[in-house]
């Protein structure tokens, strides 16, 4: 898994800050120990201590080395519910419901991001993607030059049965619904740039249809490839494939097949899905069935890294998703100086 050893080093070279909102779930209390241990993340646990403190002696989990903020009692509480109220108060939260959420862990974690007191915060084993996503957008927001927040997994393939190894990106598999042109267009975007951050490659993009090179008619075949012109209007020089299936996105002979003028010549590392249906489907095709480690959902085009997971992961995949949390935050503080 050099992608992931390569993350995990560089996490480790400068531990950032990482905020978790669901330390009474064991998976992620055993992530933020073994992270701590291995010392790529200095762990905030934010939620009830009592609880966390009753889970850890349960487990047997040291919790030494980690940080907590308990809302029940965290001096920054003031700080942070001025800074939930100051965001929305335009959308008419008062005081009194900006304290009683910014008590919310979920909510907690996001602000202390947004404070500065975290470089980046994890959730989702507990909380579902729309109420992790929701969180960020609302409290972090996107990113200069962006309009939309979305997400991909890393994913790994490293077994000795597959054919194709090494790290993917997939793109959009937890978040935007049913992305317009415009919308796909950035999606890809973003993919591209996360490529060159986490797999430090050079984006090969497939946009992924069911149609090659327009061997099939019908609208949804035309959203991908307009989104593809917009891309490479923004993005010259930049490897792309437009409406291509995935066989030959990913397999050389059949790309020579179907597609002989291909740019990414089925050796895509950026594989964008048209729509979540097909992402959410063909991410866990592939983690389930494939045996691929799925890492994520990541979001891309936040102002801060903030991440989710699926609630069926295992403290290995939260383990993995803070130490990319670390390594976004370490993009971010470079883009900000
Ligand atoms: C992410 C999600 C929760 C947002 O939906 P929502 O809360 O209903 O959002 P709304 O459409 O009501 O928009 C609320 C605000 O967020 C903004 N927003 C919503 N999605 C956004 C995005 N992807 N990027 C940027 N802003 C976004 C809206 O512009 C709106 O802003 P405003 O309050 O300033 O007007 C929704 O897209 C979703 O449920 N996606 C699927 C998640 C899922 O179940 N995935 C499968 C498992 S991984
Ligand atoms: C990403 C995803 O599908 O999340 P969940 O399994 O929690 O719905």
């Amino acid at each position: 898994m050099k992608a992931l050893n390569r993350i995990i080093e560089q996490a480790r070279k400068a531990p950032g800050r990482i905020a978790l909102s669901e330390g009474d779930d064991a998976r992620v209390l055993t992530a933020a120990v073994r992270a701590t241990q291995q010392g790529i993340a200095r762990i905030i646990l934010v939620g009830s201590r009592a609880n966390a403190e009753a889970l850890a002696a349960k487990e047997g989990l040291p919790l030494d080395g980690i940080d907590f903020v308990d809302p029940t009692d965290s001096p920054l509480m003031p700080e942070l519910t001025d800074a939930l109220f100051e965001l929305r108060r335009h959308k008419g939260m008062t005081r009194e419901q900006a304290a009683e959420q910014a008590a919310q862990p979920l909510i907690c974690a996001n602000l202390l991001v947004k404070a500065g007191h975290a470089d980046g915060t994890v959730s989702g084993a507990v909380h579902t993607t729309g109420d992790v996503v929701r969180a960020a957008i609302q409290i972090l927001g996107v990113k200069p030059g962006f309009k939309l927040i979305s997400s991909f997994f890393l994913m790994m393939m490293c077994e000795p049965f597959h054919s194709l190894k090494g790290g993917l990106i997939f793109s959009d598999c937890g978040l935007v619904v049913d992305p317009n042109a415009e919308e796909l267009s950035e999606i890809a975007m973003a993919a591209a740039d996360s490529a060159r951050d986490l797999l430090m490659e050079e984006p090969r993009v497939a946009m992924l249809s069911f149609s090659t090179r327009g061997s099939a008619r019908h609208a949804a075949v035309d959203k991908v490839v307009e989104a593809a012109r917009r891309v490479k209007a923004q993005r010259p020089g930049m490897a792309i494939d437009e409406d291509v299936q995935l066989d030959a996105a990913i397999v050389a002979e059949i790309a020579n097949r179907k597609l002989p003028d291909s740019q990414v010549k089925g050796n895509a590392n950026v594989l964008i899905f048209p729509n979540l249906e097909a992402g959410n489907i063909g991410y866990k095709l592939a983690e389930r069935v494939g045996g691929a480690v799925a890492i994520g959902p990541l979001m891309q085009g936040l102002s801060l890294p903030a991440n989710d997971l699926s609630r069926g992961c295992s403290a290995e995949d939260v383990f993995h998703v803070i130490a990319v949390t670390v390594v976004q935050g370490h993009s971010a503080a470079a883009a900000k100086a």
